[in-house]
């Protein structure tokens, strides 16, 4: 497993404002936007490429287009899907499929409630979108969903990641090199209801309202 923690004062200061109470939906949404746009070129380094002939008003030359088959973004809803927009304006190609799954705050463990993926993932990059990686176990969960489906790599982006969470993708899948996790900042810890400190709260919530 790579871990790549961007290193940005844009970053840092976009997710100072993010992580700031005061900073209403509206805004939140906003800056959630813009990071990922940030993150999604680090995310996007190791993508497949392929050479491509063309011609300029000049010459002609190889120039290099993304591989088949298309990326997939998987958006884990809800909060996930606040960050679908800023990674399909940098990878407009890229297919979408959904993945529903919430963590139960009693035992919190990971419940997938909706599945709207290809059932044939073989040799699909995938990009998991989820601001949050706290427990892990919603990650974990994911990232097993996809390669028993095929998928080829795993490229999860997020936003916060407590040190408790990347320990267990590690036991997970440390020994891969075909999973990469890309993340604003690396907090803390994880407090006693497991919510990431200093963190940002529930970005489910702050996207989209309480429920
Ligand atoms: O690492 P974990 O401990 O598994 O927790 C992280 C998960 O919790 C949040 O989703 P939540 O369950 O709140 O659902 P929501 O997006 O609908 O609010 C977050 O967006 C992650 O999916
Ligand atoms: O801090 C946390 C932990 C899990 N889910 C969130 O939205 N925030
Ligand atoms: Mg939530």
């Amino acid at each position: 497993m790579r871990l790549h923690v961007a290193d940005h004062p844009l970053v840092d200061h976009k997710l100072t404002t993010l992580r700031d109470e005061t900073t209403p939906s509206a805004t939140f949404r906003l800056l959630v936007d813009e990071l990922v746009t940030l993150l999604a070129y680090e995310a996007t380094r190791g993508i497949a490429t392929v050479p491509k002939e063309i011609r300029t008003p000049v010459t002609s030359m190889t120039g290099t287009t993304l591989a088949s088959p298309a990326p997939l973004v998987v958006p884990i809803l809800r909060a996930g899907l606040g960050m679908l927009d800023g990674m399909t304006r940098l990878l407009p190609t890229a297919e979408v499929g959904f993945l529903g799954m919430m963590r139960d705050e009693e035992t919190l463990k990971a419940v997938t409630y909706a599945n709207r993926l290809p059932d044939d993932l073989t040799g699909r990059h995938v990009f998991l979108l989820d601001p949050m990686l706290a427990t892990g176990g919603t990650l974990v969960a994911a990232i097993d969903y996809v390669f028993e489906r095929g998928a080829r790599e795993v490229t999860a982006v997020c936003l916060l990641a407590a040190p408790e969470g990347l320990e267990l993708v590690e036991k997970h899948a440390g020994g891969r090199v075909d999973v990469e996790i890309v993340v604003a900042a690396v907090d803390e810890r994880l407090n006693e209801k497991a919510y990431i400190v200093p963190g940002l709260g529930d970005a489910g919530d702050r996207l989209y309202g309480v429920v």
